[in-house]
C-alpha cells in the first residue's frame, strides 16, 4: 500500500474465543482499496475466523474492526452488505431451490446502497453460468455452486470481498479464468480477501500475503519473501523445511 492509500478495513488486535479456546489472538492488519491480500496459515490458524467476524457472521470478543472509518465489530452481516462488504463461503449455501437467476435476483435486491445494480445477465455470462441460469442452484456441480455464490457476493456490489477457498476443487484452467477475474475486480477499484491453500494461485492474485499462526499473524509482506521466513517455514510447512 503506498502511505497515501487509506485502508478500507483495519483490523486492531482482534479476538476471538470459542469457549476457553482461542481463535483469534490479537490479530492486526489493514486492505487497501483495488488490493488483493492473501490470509495463509496452517489448518486451524484462524483464517475462516478472521473472515466470519470480518463479515459479521461472529462478534469479536476483544480488538477492532474498521471499515470506510467506521468500527464494525458485532456488526450483523445483513448490515455490512448494505454498507458493502460480502463474502463467499468454503461450502457455498445457495438457495437450493431456487433457479440461478432467481438467487442472483435476490443478491442484486438486497446489496450495497448507492450506485447502478450490474446487469443480472451479464453477470451470469461473464462468470460461466448463463447456460444453467434457469436450473436449480442444487442441480450445480461445486464449480459452478462457487460461482454462483461469488456471483451472488458480486450483486450486492461489495467493496470489500472476502473469498474463502473458492479456487478449491477448481482444475487448471478454471484457476486461470478465475484469477483474472479476481485481477479485474481489484483493478476497478474492489479489495479483495483471498483465504485460500493453493499457493500458487495465491502468489499468482495477490499483491500481499499476511501469514497467521494460531490467530496472530507471524509475516505481512509479499508471498516470495514469507517463503524465506524461517518462521513462516516452520509453522506452514511443518518445520521439517526450517533452516
Ligand atoms: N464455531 C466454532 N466453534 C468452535 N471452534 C471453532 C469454531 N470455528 C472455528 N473454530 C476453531 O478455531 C480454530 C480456527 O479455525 P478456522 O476455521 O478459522 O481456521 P482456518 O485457518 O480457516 O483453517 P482451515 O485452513 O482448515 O480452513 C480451529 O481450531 C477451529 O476448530
Amino acid at each position: 500500500m503506498s502511505p497515501d492509500t487509506k485502508p478500507i478495513l483495519s483490523v486492531h488486535k482482534l479476538v476471538k474465543r470459542f469457549g476457553g479456546f482461542v481463535a483469534l489472538d490479537g490479530l492486526s492488519f489493514h486492505a487497501a482499496p483495488g488490493e488483493v491480500l492473501g490470509l495463509v496459515g496452517p489448518n486451524g490458524s484462524g483464517k475462516t475466523t478472521a473472515i466470519n467476524v470480518i463479515s459479521g457472521l461472529y462478534a469479536p470478543d476483544g480488538g477492532e474492526v474498521a471499515f470506510d472509518g467506521a468500527s464494525i465489530g458485532g456488526v450483523a452481516s445483513h448490515k455490512l452488505v448494505h454498507r458493502g462488504i460480502n463474502r463467499t463461503f468454503q461450502v457455498p449455501k445457495p438457495f437450493m431451490s431456487l433457479t440461478v437467476r432467481e438467487n442472483v435476483r435476490v443478491a442484486l435486491a438486497y446489496g450495497h446502497i448507492g450506485g447502478a445494480p450490474p446487469a443480472l445477465d451479464a453477470l451470469l455470462d461473464e462468470y460461466r453460468l448463463a447456460s444453467v441460469a434457469d436450473r436449480p442452484a442444487a442441480d450445480l456441480n461445486s464449480a459452478q455452486q462457487k460461482m454462483l455464490d461469488l456471483v451472488r457476493a458480486l450483486a450486492t456490489r461489495p467493496r470489500l470481498l472476502l473469498l474463502d477457498e473458492l479456487a478449491a476443487g477448481l482444475n487448471p484452467a478454471e484457476l486461470d479464468w478465475i484469477a483474472e477475474r479476481i485481477k479485474q475486480l481489484a483493478a476497478g477499484g474492489m479489495s479483495i480477501i483471498v483465504v485460500e491453500h493453493l499457493m500458487g494461485f495465491i502468489e499468482h492474485i495477490t499483491d500481499r500475503v499476511i501469514v497467521l499462526n494460531a490467530g496472530r499473524e507471524i509475516f505481512e509482506g509479499k508471498l516470495a519473501a514469507a517463503v524465506k521466513e524461517p518462521q513462516v517455514i516452520e509453522v506452514f510447512l511443518g518445520g521439517e523445511h526450517a533452516a
